[in-house]
């Protein structure tokens, strides 16, 4: 199994992408589109390659050609605020980048790159950046904000007395600490009057500055935001689907990094992949179970912000919440294992939230309190999980064949007859 260490170094020293230029890095990344295009042809109807090329070369041809005018900022010089400047930049919007601290404002501009969070890969040309909060936001179309949750009031109320017009998007998928708020609610405490939206998918910031491709949800209420949106940072290696269902897609970006801690875990345990499927598919029970209780669209967690993120965060070590998971399971403490990965991961605030708020609201969430139980309650990792698989009867989707409660009765019938008095409370607990 590589170890999260490994992981990093795959991560920080991809050199050979440093020394070509964007186009060189452009021409070999169609090459290898093509390439695995035509082979996928093999056996069946055969793909022409030169139809590939050219309509692929002809999509990319037209965004360059017609820059859009939109003005961006985007607050947050981390891995995902700058790999999302940076692809606004070269869909040739204008776009500054601000970054909290001034040295690293400097030598981004000097070097182009983001030493700290993606070392290895040269920014756009076009992509400026700046200290000046005041300054970035002023006269802009869209401010985007990719700080952390527990940075992000703090962030709103900097950048309020510049805001006069502009729409804002949150990229952050975390939560605030004790308030339950999510980045949405926060928005409309601290600016009610503002257009806003929130963006979120399965978006691992290294992969798209590898250009391979992915895709992203936009949901607000408004229409316009959603199209200026698209238009920002639609490019052939990313595609950006749109949706009306706020709460839900922003939950789903949330909630997945509680589940992508526990198979990070299950990953340093060895687990197989039935179990795998197991937790991810209960994982998502539980997300849109959760996503119900706040007025969210169970159907919002089919999609890319879902079932979509919750995939590739669960089965990624570049995911910061997976390789906390692994860290975990490895017999680290949270603190020692938060301190070790240095970055943001903001599934170790949400567990904590999610939690309370599930158990204040007795809301069926069984992974979230046995994760909760290991981390912060110093339970057994493997007992905790027995207890979990000994859980009661349920239906699958609860959407379909809602839970049937004769089948609660027969599960406590058995437990009374069979189990101690510890499980009998737990049980009880979950209903
Ligand atoms: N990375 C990814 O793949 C993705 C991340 N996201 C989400 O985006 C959000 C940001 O994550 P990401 O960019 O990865 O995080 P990182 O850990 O890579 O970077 C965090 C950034 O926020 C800055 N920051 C921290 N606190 C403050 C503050 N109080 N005021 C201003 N800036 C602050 C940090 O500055 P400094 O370096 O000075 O500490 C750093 O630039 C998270 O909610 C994450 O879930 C969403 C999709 C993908
Ligand atoms: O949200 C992400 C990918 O979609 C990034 O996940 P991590 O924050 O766990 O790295």
């Amino acid at each position: 199994m590589t170890s999260p260490n490994d992981s990093n170094k795959d991560i920080g020293n991809d050199d050979s992408e440093m020394s070509k230029s964007a186009p060189e890095k452009q021409n070999s990344l169609l090459a290898g589109i093509i390439e695995r295009a035509s082979k996928s042809g093999i056996g069946r109807k055969k793909l022409n390659p030169s139809a590939v090329e050219s309509s692929v070369a002809k999509n990319m041809a037209e965004i360059h050609s017609r820059p859009t005018k939109l003005r961006l900022a985007f607050l947050g010089g981390g891995s995902f605020g700058t790999a999302m400047a940076n692809l606004a930049a070269r869909n040739g919007c204008d776009t500054t980048l601000w970054v909290r601290n001034k040295r690293t404002v400097k030598a981004m501009i000097k070097t182009q790159t983001n030493k700290k969070y993606l070392p290895s890969y040269k920014l756009d040309d076009r992509l400026k950046y700046s200290h000046d909060l005041a300054a970035t936001v002023k006269d802009k179309d869209i401010v985007f904000i990719a700080v952390p949750g527990l940075a992000f009031r703090e962030t709103l109320k900097n950048i309020a007395p510049f805001i006069s017009g502009q729409s804002i998007v949150s990229l952050t998928k975390g939560m605030e600490k004790d308030t339950f708020a999510l980045m949405s609610d926060i928005i409309k405490d601290e600016l009610p009057e503002v257009n806003f939206g929130v963006m979120s998918g399965p978006n691992l910031a290294i992969e798209i500055m590898k250009n391979m491709p992915s895709a992203t949800v936009i949901a607000s209420e408004s229409e316009p935001l959603r199209h200026a949106v698209q238009a920002a940072l639609h490019s052939a290696f990313f595609r950006v689907f749109a949706s009306d269902d706020v709460k839900g897609v922003e939950l789903g970006g949330a909630l997945k990094n509680i589940y992508a801690i526990a198979m990070g875990m299950a990953s340093a345990y060895d687990v197989g992949e039935n179990t795998k499927a197991m937790i991810l598919t209960r994982a998502l029970a539980e997300m849109s179970r959760f996503g119900v209780e706040a007025g969210a669209n169970p159907l919002t967690f089919l999609g890319l912000s879902g079932v979509g993120d919750l995939y590739a965060t669960c089965s990624s070590e570049l995911s910061r919440n997976y390789r906390i998971g692994t860290m975990l399971g490895r017999g680290m403490s949270i603190d020692a294992a938060v301190k070790k990965l240095g970055q943001t991961a903001e599934g170790v605030n949400t567990i904590q939230q999610v939690h309370e708020k599930a158990t204040k609201e007795g809301i069926y969430m069984p992974i979230t309190h046995a994760l909760y139980a290991v981390i912060y309650e110093d339970k057994a990792a493997l007992g905790v999980a027995l207890h979990l698989m000994e859980a009661g009867f349920r239906s699958d989707v609860e959407f379909v064949m809602a839970h049937d409660h004769s089948n609660a009765a027969l599960t406590a019938h058995m437990k009374t007859s069979n189990n101690s008095p510890d499980d009998k409370k737990d049980d009880a607990d979950h209903k």
